[in-house]
């Protein structure tokens, strides 16, 4: 949260205030009616988040540093990725508000993205060390694009200045959506990563709007492949993490005093997030039918009763059916499309202006947030399948082998002989699929 030079210029009257989990944002209209005349709006409106930071002065005892929004948040991204879940961390709110500030920082004060690459390559031992897996070797490969008026660009590769560089997305059955020929970098240490940073960032595309004099104009994505080569049980196995790091293009309304370019981009970066927003919005909607659903079940299974009707979903026992999403529609949406719905762990940040002249800015990134709230995602490590194979038939063995013990300490009667030669042979047949496995 900060001021812009706009609104530092109109002297900025502060309507946000931040008390721990909760943001309260005052309407400066509402005061003003002295008439005493009626007013149905609400004079201010309270929103509840995981975390809520204050950084508009850094002599404020309140002020939220770098350093504590990494300790939040950076953590949660690193904890998820050694454990070899998909983590996706977006930056959304008006423009000259924070974003790239959060999430990529300046040389005096380093944001998000620098500092969780810095920890990936330094924490992984003490990790591993704490959860008792024995890590030999890791890889992080890197990649950045930008998405500039629904094109995708490779910002860590050099192209023909004359006919900038775009990319086609497409879609794996398995994996998903990805961008087909997106540039892919090894990186062993922190200042490689930096360099490709510093050198994404200084291709990115920025101009100066109203607000803001370098805003940028394009959404980034900075995008993490972490691969970890371990040692569970005596198997060697890799676990894989996708981080994106996302830096979104500020939400503005359209000036006609712009050029034709700067009005052509406006209406670009609208649209993907009018349509992130119509994600966002679904996908809220279709998990509260999910979880009303799962709340059904559980009362039918434990047959408590078996119609429930449910005013918020309007039907009966799960009826409505889950909403289309419409990812495709902006090259945005159709990318994140497994960040925002599916097998990701996802954390939003949204960024705010305090002042009272953002008052409308500020409402709705902050409703577009409460919503995002309400989505529940399915994150699931991403395991080798062959060691997750052999892990689930070394449990089936186990589980043979207490049911032959049984058997053989009873009283065999006359068919009980058939029956442990079956087991035998499954217990054996798994033996052997495992050796198999390991071969
Ligand atoms: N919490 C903060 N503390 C100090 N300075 C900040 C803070 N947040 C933003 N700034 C400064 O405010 C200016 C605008 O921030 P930033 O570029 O991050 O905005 P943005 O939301 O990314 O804008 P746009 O969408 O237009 O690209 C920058 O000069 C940045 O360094």
């Amino acid at each position: 949260m900060c001021f812009d030079s706009r609104e530092s210029a109109e002297g900025g009257r502060v309507i946000v205030e931040v008390d721990d989990k909760v943001t309260t944002v005052r309407n400066v209209k509402v005061d003003s009616r002295l008439d005493g005349t009626w007013d149905s709006r609400e004079k201010t409106v309270a929103f509840s988040f995981d975390y809520c930071y204050w950084s508009v002065d850094p002599e404020d005892p309140k002020y939220a540093s770098q350093e504590m929004v990494f300790q939040d948040l950076g953590t949660s991204v690193l904890s998820g990725a050694f454990r070899g879940y998909n983590i996706c961390l977006f930056a959304y709110g008006q423009t000259g508000s924070g974003k790239t500030y959060t999430m990529m920082g300046t040389p005096a004060s380093i944001g998000l993205t620098p500092r969780i690459c810095e920890c990936l390559n330094k924490c992984f031992l003490f990790f591993f060390f704490f959860f008792s897996i024995v890590c030999t070797e890791h890889y992080i490969f890197c990649s950045f694009l930008e998405i500039y008026n629904e094109r995708v660009r490779d910002l860590l590769k050099q192209s023909d200045h004359k006919k900038p560089y775009t990319l086609r997305v497409r879609e794996h059955p398995e994996t998903g959506p990805y961008v087909q020929g997106l540039s892919q970098h090894l990186v062993t240490d922190y200042k490689q990563v930096v360099d490709l940073l510093e050198e994404g960032i200084a291709k990115r595309i920025t101009a100066a709007t109203h607000i803001h004099n370098a805003s940028s104009r394009s959404h980034a994505i900075f995008t993490i492949h972490y691969t970890q080569a371990i040692l569970e049980n005596n198997l060697p196995s890799e676990i894989a993490s996708k981080i994106n790091l996302v830096d979104l293009a500020g939400s503005e309304r359209a000036d006609p005093s712009y050029c034709k370019d700067r009005i052509t981009e406006g209406a670009n970066i609208n649209k993907s997030l009018v349509t992130l927003g119509i994600v966002i919005s679904t996908l809220a909607q279709n998990s509260q039918i999910f979880s009303s659903c799962q709340s059904i079940n559980t009362l039918t299974s434990e047959g408590e009763s078996s119609h429930v009707d449910n005013p918020s979903t309007g039907s009966v026992s799960g009826s409505r059916r889950p909403a289309y999403i419409p990812y495709r529609d902006s090259i945005l949406t159709w990318l994140l499309k497994d960040s925002l719905g599916g097998n990701s762990k996802t954390i939003m940040i949204a960024t705010i202006s305090p002042a009272s002249s953002s008052y409308n800015e500020t409402m709705s990134t902050l409703r577009y947030a409460s919503n995002a709230k309400n989505i529940i995602n399915k994150p699931r490590v991403n395991e080798d399948a062959n060691v997750k194979l052999i892990r689930e038939l070394r449990e089936e063995i186990d589980r043979l082998k207490t049911l032959l013990m049984s058997f053989e300490l009873r009283n065999s009667s006359p068919w009980s002989d058939d029956r442990d030669g079956n087991l035998t042979e499954l217990v054996l047949q798994n033996e052997m699929k495992v050796c198999m496995n390991h071969l």
